[in-house]
């Protein structure tokens, strides 16, 4: 479980997360709300991406930064946007990502492989990235961040630029992770996963609200 009390993130003078409060149980919650309102900043925060201006957080009763190394070790994070390395091949990718994150390589390989088969990327795991399309690049990015099974996800529209079945099996495995870890994601698909979901915070106006 992931706690927010009195979190303020400000980018210059503007402040989008306004000491904001919240927890994050297991299982799948939703953030919504309009484009530009914070959701990404609040999962940057989540991921220990950036840090809050001002407010506490905690994973598992302990408090960060001092918790920060141990949240780390079981986070998976899907970025919005992020540059991947071209000259790599997806499979390489990941287990350099999996490297970072200290795994075991040849059961992160496996893993990899299982994962890309269940979301229609195995026939180009040994691509290079550079040949990729933006939703095999939004596919690779879900791949990674669900390595080594993490008890923390932060999802960043994992589901974007895919067709509806590709989406849905995207979405049949965050599912299926929330069961054990704590999922965090927004998604143009709320309103279909809200019913799998703990819950649906809407973020606007600077506050967190269950929507
Ligand atoms: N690194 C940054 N520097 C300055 N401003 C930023 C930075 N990152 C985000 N912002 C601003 O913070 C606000 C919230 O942005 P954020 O991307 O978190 O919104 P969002 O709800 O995820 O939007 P969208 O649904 O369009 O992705 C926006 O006004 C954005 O311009």
């Amino acid at each position: 479980m992931l706690e927010l009390e009195g979190v303020t993130k400000r980018y210059g003078r503007k402040v989008v997360l306004d000491g904001i409060s919240a927890t994050f149980p297991t299982g799948l919650t939703l953030l919504v709300g309009p484009s530009g309102a914070g959701k990404s900043t609040l999962l940057r925060l989540l991921a220990t991406a950036e840090k809050p201006n001002r407010g506490r957080m905690s994973w598992a009763g302990e408090p960060l930064p001092k918790a920060r190394t141990m949240l780390r070790r079981t986070l998976g994070y899907a970025p919005q946007a992020v540059d991947l390395p071209d000259d790599l091949t997806a499979r390489e990718f990941a287990l350099h990502m999996a490297s970072l994150k200290g795994l075991d390589l040849a059961a992160a390989d496996r893993q990899f492989l299982a994962i890309t088969d269940a979301i229609g990327l195995h026939a180009d795991a040994n691509s290079r990235i550079a040949t990729f399309s933006g939703g095999m690049r939004r596919r690779l990015i879900f791949a990674q961040a669900l390595l080594g099974a993490p008890r923390l996800l932060a999802l960043d529209e994992p589901t974007a630029e895919l067709d509806s079945e590709t989406a849905r099996r995207v979405g049949a495995l965050i599912v299926e992770a929330a069961r054990t870890a704590t999922v965090v994601m927004t998604t143009h698909l709320a309103d279909e996963l809200a019913p799998l979901a703990v819950a649906t915070l809407r973020v606007d106006g600077g506050q967190v609200a269950t929507a």
